[in-house]
Order: structure tokens, then C-alpha cells, then sequence
């Protein structure tokens, strides 16, 4: 196959980063997750969605209609891993690393508000809480509307740019916070957690219903101590 006469090689792409908050730590990348690899993600996850589980306190089955799947790991995924590490520092081992979970959304389909911290001590026993997020657009159907990331309690930078340059709907309303539109390629970095280890509320944020076309998101979560090889797959 083509694969065998090519094999491999992790490349990183120049991506850039835009900070949105210094409190709670948001930072904005562009061009984090390349087109071949949106395309091998969506290969690797094709067939596999399932309507996705929610946990904790929130866990109403309405709360999040969309489907989701855990990917499993090859040498692709394994430098879209190394990238997310090497973005944090490098100090954070690969073993805190959640698998990568793809999230599909069609029309009405949406994740209602929520944090990616855990909530309740029977989520946290093993690897401890969510230190970080990355929701990356691994895939946005032409002509899709809505579908955007909301954080009802950050502040929407206000430079034109933003709105230009597409990445923020800058027809929200101020007291909505600021609303990510779904480009592809690009993601959104948080962190979840103060420096007292306790979740931070100002992280809570929505999905919003996709009202037309469609999109795949994915989530790259850190946790504070190493996960067991049974969540994190054999493989470390
Ligand atoms: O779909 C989105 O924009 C956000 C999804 C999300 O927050 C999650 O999957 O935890
Ligand atoms: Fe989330």
C-alpha cells in the first residue's frame, strides 16, 4: 500500500496561537490539526460513533445529544499527542493523556453548558481531574451553521480581527460571552483547573446546537496524575 512505501513521519504544522484569557488560561490555535490528519481522523473513527455518555452531576441523558467515540491510537495520533504535550511544556507524560475522543453533531444536535472538570470523586480516583482541554474542529460541513463553542463566562475579545478572520461570532449578544465559531483545522486550549487544584467554574461552556450541516469535534484532556492502561489502552 501507499502507506508502506511512504512510511510516517510526524510533522508538526506552524500553527498559531492567539491568547483570549489569562484567567481562567484560554488560549486560541490556529491551524493545530492538519488536513491529512483531519482526514485519517475521521477514517479511524468512521463507523464507531456512538450517542455520546455524559458524567457526573450533569449526567441527563438530554444534555448531550451529539455522538462520540475514543480513537485508537496509531503513530498519527500519537504526534497529534506529542503535540498537545510539547504544547504544555513538555513536562506533562503522555500516560495523562486521555484517549482522544472524536464528537459528531448533526442538525439540533448540541452539548448543553457543562465543564470538562469532574465533579464527583469516582471520576477522579484514577488520573485525578481534568487539568486541560482542547476542543479541536476536525471536521465543519460546508454551510454549517451554528455549532459554535460558548463560554457564557469569559469576555469576547473586542479587536475586529476576531470577527474578521471568522473565528469569533461576533453577532452574540455581549452578555453571551464569547461563542468560537467551528473553523476547521483550528482549536480552542483551556485550563480547567485553579492553581488550588479545584475546578474552575469560569471554564463552563456549551456546544451549540448545529442548526444546519454538520460537525466533527474532538478532545484532547490532561489529567493530573497518570491514567491506567486499561483507559489508556495498552500501548503508553
Ligand atoms: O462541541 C463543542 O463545541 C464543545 C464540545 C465539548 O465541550 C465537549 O465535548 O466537552
Ligand atoms: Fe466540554
Amino acid at each position: 500500500t501507499k502507506e508502506e512505501k511512504n512510511p510516517y513521519e510526524c510533522q508538526h504544522p506552524p500553527y498559531k496561537v492567539l491568547m483570549v484569557s489569562k484567567s481562567p488560561l484560554v488560549i486560541y490555535i490556529k491551524d493545530f490539526i492538519t488536513k491529512p490528519e483531519r482526514e485519517h481522523l475521521l477514517n479511524l473513527a468512521k463507523d464507531t460513533f456512538t450517542r455520546s455518555a455524559v458524567t457526573g452531576r450533569q449526567a441527563h441523558n438530554a444534555i448531550r445529544t451529539s455522538q462520540s467515540t475514543s480513537v485508537k491510537r496509531d503513530d498519527l495520533v500519537r504526534c497529534i499527542e506529542s503535540r498537545a504535550l510539547a504544547f504544555q511544556g513538555y513536562d506533562v507524560p503522555a500516560s495523562h493523556l486521555e484517549p482522544l475522543q472524536l464528537v459528531k453533531y448533526g442538525p439540533s444536535e448540541r452539548y448543553n453548558f457543562h465543564t470538562d472538570w469532574f465533579t464527583s470523586d469516582q471520576h477522579t480516583s484514577e488520573g485525578g481531574n481534568r487539568v486541560s482541554s482542547f476542543f479541536a474542529y476536525v471536521q465543519v460541513s460546508n454551510g454549517t451553521t451554528g455549532g459554535g463553542t460558548n463560554f457564557p463566562r469569559l469576555e469576547a475579545p473586542s479587536h475586529d480581527r476576531w470577527c474578521d478572520e471568522g473565528i469569533v461570532d461576533c453577532d452574540e449578544a455581549w452578555d453571551k460571552g464569547v461563542t468560537f465559531k467551528p473553523v476547521e483545522g483550528n482549536a480552542i486550549y483551556w485550563e480547567n483547573l485553579g492553581v488550588d487544584g479545584r475546578g474552575d467554574e469560569r471554564t463552563l461552556h456549551a456546544g451549540l446546537p448545529v442548526l444546519s450541516g454538520g460537525k466533527v469535534g474532538m478532545n484532547i484532556w490532561t489529567r493530573e496524575r497518570a491514567l491506567g492502561k486499561k483507559t489508556r489502552g495498552e500501548d503508553l
